[in-house]
């Protein structure tokens, strides 16, 4: 084993400032992708300088309870020993995380002059046949989060206060490297999650809480761009309100309960007969449905209406449910208006009620 006191000369101090100034360009220079490629190559910068054997970056977990070798440079003929070290538990070396707190430094001139109580770190060392080694604490806005190290394994040397210093800058530009990508994924993560929000709200706007259907804003916007859209193809567009018969009686005499129960039965009977690809239903309000179904001839939408009753009058509950129905297909005009084919489908509904309701009428 050879033992070195270093003596740092200026020749190596300029060394190293060009080194560094290279160093930080790199770093700043960096993209996320590249960034680990870049911490790397900012530890070789730093190994080659005083043919060190090792060196490597450490990051703690937020509780402090372990830790992860996260980038390495070796020396050729090193062992590398990054895959081996990674989440090491704070219990199974307390000396060295307690002094890494403490002080933010740790320098081992000489691994067999541990003292006893560095137990599990000095362990690891022989482990690793390291016979010095010197690691400095990396610091984010205050907090200690991990350090940058470097380790002899061919000899030994005495760590002196220009060694400390270097370390220092290559730790401190490594930190703001790590902090600048840590920023810049938490950027990208929330906005991942506002955007997600957002697409919520937009679908909470059109959707009915209760059935899960969409709502009265989303139908509106529904039925006025099926209008037009089959104005321009000069097609038959179909609307069908769905009024639940003697509602009021089913909640008065068996709660709001069972009547909410009731209009999620009659959404699924929907959703089971009429909503065909690019066909719309949902809840109009209160015990009022609505189905926009474009390309039905007339024919084809009294079988689906007709169908509607059958399935609605499966539906299990306290009182048998049966549904008034209004159709309306036909062929949009420029002039042809939302409201205009609501009033027309209320009028059939409403028709269809005083004639004795389970059944369907046809608007003209
Ligand atoms: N359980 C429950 N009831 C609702 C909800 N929204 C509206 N209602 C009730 O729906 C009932 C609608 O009653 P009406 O419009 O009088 O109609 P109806 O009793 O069905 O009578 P007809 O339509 O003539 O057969 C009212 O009693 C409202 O309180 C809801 O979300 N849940």
């Amino acid at each position: 084993m050879t033992t070195e006191v270093k003596t740092t000369t200026t020749h190596s101090t300029v060394q190293f400032a060009y080194l560094i100034s290279h160093i930080s360009t790199s770093l700043i220079n960096a993209t996320p992708t590249e960034s680990a490629k870049h911490i790397e190559h900012a530890l070789a910068a730093l190994g080659s300088n005083d043919r060190k054997d090792r060196c490597y970056v450490f990051l703690f977990s937020d509780d402090y309870q372990e830790m992860s070798n996260t980038h390495e440079w070796v020396n050729q003929g090193i062992t590398a020993h990054k895959q081996d070290l990674q989440q090491v538990p704070a219990d199974a070396m307390p000396w060295f995380f307690q002094e890494m707190k403490a002080e933010g430094l740790i320098l081992v001139n000489d691994t067999a002059q541990l003292p006893d109580k560095a137990g599990g770190f000095k362990t690891e060392l022989l482990r690793e046949n390291i016979q010095s080694m010197m690691a400095v604490g990396m610091y984010l806005e205050g907090r200690l989060i991990g350090f940058v190290g470097c380790d002899l394994v061919h000899r030994s040397c005495e760590w002196g206060d220009e060694d400390v210093r270097q370390m220092r800058l290559v730790a401190d530009m490594i930190t703001n490297t790590v902090a600048r990508h840590r920023t810049e994924a938490r950027l990208q993560q929330m906005e991942a999650e506002l955007r997600a929000a957002n697409a919520r709200l937009a679908q909470l706007a059109h959707e009915d809480g209760l059935t899960e259907l969409k709502n009265r804003r989303g139908l509106d916007a529904a039925l006025s761009s099926e209008i037009s859209r089959l104005q321009r193809k000069q097609q038959e567009l179909t609307i069908m309100m769905i009024d639940i018969d003697h509602f009021k009686q089913l909640n008065d005499q068996h709660g709001h309960v069972v009547g909410d129960a009731a209009l999620r039965c009659v959404a699924q009977e929907l959703k089971h007969t009429l909503q065909r690809s690019g066909e719309t239903i949902g809840r109009f309000g209160g015990d009022e449905f609505l189905a926009i179904c474009p390309l039905l001839t007339t024919e084809e939408a009294q079988q689906r209406a007709a169908s509607l009753l059958e399935g609605i009058s499966t539906c299990e509950g306290a009182a048998q449910l049966t549904v008034s129905i209004g159709l309306y297909t036909f062929i949009p005009s420029s002039a042809t208006t939302s409201d205009e084919v609501l009033r027309k489908v209320d009028n059939a509904v409403y028709r269809a009620k005083h004639k004795g309701r389970n059944r369907f009428e046809i608007a003209s």
